[in-house]
């Protein structure tokens, strides 16, 4: 299957992570904020902040082992957060959602929101903020850097003579 890349700035990231803090604005008073790591770290801060919640737990599920998709392991349980009742849990993005289906068995009454969702795991987002293609691979910011591009007229012309 063709992959196409969309590129998300910091700019970006902070529009859509204040977008869905508005949104869920509406859901206050909420006990604390649950990061899924690592991708949900920063959109997390940002929300936090919107938010003013002072209370953040994190949660890290590890769904590959070197290269091959293995068994999801929570290597790092919230504990503050209990069965997720009052609590907002964030990730950056929703792919497969086997990452949001772990997240849920392991706190089933928290709401679960993230910025980017592919449709195979949408469903399982109480909210998010722009819909991406499946067959899209979404780059970060953290995942990047500013490359160097040669001017086109530098390039060497093919002679053809
Ligand atoms: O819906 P899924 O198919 O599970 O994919 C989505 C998950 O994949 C990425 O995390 P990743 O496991 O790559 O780890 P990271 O957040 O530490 O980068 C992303 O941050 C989501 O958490
Ligand atoms: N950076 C990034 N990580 C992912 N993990 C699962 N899908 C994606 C994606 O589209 N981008
Ligand atoms: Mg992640």
């Amino acid at each position: 299957m063709a992959v196409n890349y969309a590129t998300v700035t910091w700019d970006q990231l902070h529009r859509d992570a204040r977008l869905l803090a508005e949104e869920l604005v509406a859901n206050m008073p909420i006990k604390g904020i649950v990061a899924v790591t690592r991708g949900g770290l920063i959109p997390a801060a940002i929300i936090a902040r919107e938010l003013n919640c002072r209370l953040v737990e994190s949660i890290s599920v590890v769904t590959y082992d070197e290269e091959e998709r293995g068994e999801p392991r929570i290597i790092k349980s919230p504990e503050a957060a209990g069965d997720g009742e009052g609590f907002l849990v964030i990730d950056d993005l929703v792919d497969s959602g086997v990452t949001a289906r772990v997240v849920r068995e392991r706190l089933p009454k928290a709401y679960f929101a993230c910025l980017y969702a592919k449709p195979a795991g949408k469903s399982l987002t109480d909210r998010f903020v722009v819909e991406v293609p499946q067959e899209t691979w979404v780059l970060f910011p953290w995942d990047t850097a500013p490359l160097f591009v040669p001017p086109l007229a530098s390039k060497p012309i093919e002679n053809n003579s």
